[in-house]
């Protein structure tokens, strides 16, 4: 099994999160404190606080966890499609697999990647979501005091089944949209490369980061069902199930409930993605 992926997985994931973290942390901060105005402020703000540095807040636990992650996502779907086409990837810019292939190899990463994201991202929105200032002297502790005390409480609290809370609306957010991501990289990169030749790093950088844009653009809704889930537990309100919490977030707020975060999402995608498929051909290309 060809292990060049995994690893250009790997280090193309960490670079794509350095580049996207600034708009994460914006993302967290509108989402969780009602101080700021709207995005550019909440950027001028934190800026002007805390300089460039404060939009690189919390970063090395997502490392950690996109180096996982990111290296499964790519290293499943290149392996798949050997599988599926018995061509490795130097060998599919002459022989191009089928859009089939394609999606059936993204939809597969997709799924094997959520497992393994399911814990990481669990805990990655319950410290997104406390609110609590810094702690100050006197003040009551926040309730998670960071990754590691936040996963032994979950297992302490809800049990080793507790760190999968949420896997499964993941697993449905993940499987398909990856699918989406890889269909939408690979048919922009073949619209603008003539047959056979290696797309241009210009190419590889918009066909990325389109692809990011699609897939978030499909994951939202599901994304948004995950997230309220993964909450569920905390004191918060028990979903029934899946279904249980589209209906009854739909009936009190809406059907836009389903589209929140989308822009910030999108804004963020472009460039991670741009950068992720980059460094991943780029890396790919050398180790040829
Ligand atoms: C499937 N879903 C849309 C959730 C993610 C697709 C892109 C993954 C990339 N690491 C990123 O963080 O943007």
């Amino acid at each position: 099994m060809p292990v060049e992926e995994f690893v250009a997985g790997w280090v193309s994931g960490a670079l794509g999160l350095v580049l996207g973290h600034p708009f994460d942390t914006v993302k967290v901060r509108l989402q969780t404190q009602s101080t700021y105005r709207g995005i550019i402020d909440c950027m001028v703000r934190t800026y002007r606080r805390e300089s460039v540095l404060g939009f690189f807040k919390g970063m090395s636990f997502p490392i950690a966890s996109i180096a996982v992650v990111n290296s499964v996502l790519f290293g499943v779907y290149s392996n798949a499609l050997l599988l599926l086409t018995a061509t490795s990837h130097h060998e599919r810019r002459l022989q191009p697999p089928s859009y089939t292939h394609v999606f059936i190899a993204g939809c597969t990463g997709g799924f094997l990647q959520a497992y393994c994201l399911a814990p990481f991202d669990l805990i990655k929105v319950r410290l997104q979501n406390q609110t609590e200032p810094r702690a100050r002297p006197g003040s009551p502790p926040p309730r998670y005091r960071g990754p590691v005390h936040c996963a032994a409480s979950i297992f302490q609290e809800e049990g080793p089944r507790g760190l999968f809370r949420g896997a499964w609306a993941l697993t449905l957010r993940d499987t398909p949209t990856l699918g989406i991501y890889f269909v939408t990289y690979e048919w922009l990169c073949r619209q603008s490369t003539p047959d056979g030749q290696n797309p241009s790093s210009a190419t590889v950088l918009v066909a990325g980061g389109f692809a990011g844009i699609a897939s978030w653009v499909t994951a939202t809704p599901l994304d948004v069902v995950k997230s309220r889930m993964q909450m569920a537990g905390l004191g918060q309100r028990e979903f029934q199930g899946l279904l249980d919490c589209m209906v009854s977030s739909a009936r009190q707020e809406g059907l836009g409930v389903f589209f929140r975060g989308l822009t910030i999402n999108s804004a963020r995608a472009f460039p991670v993605n741009a950068v992720t498929f980059l460094s991943y051909e780029y890396l790919l290309h050398a180790w040829g």
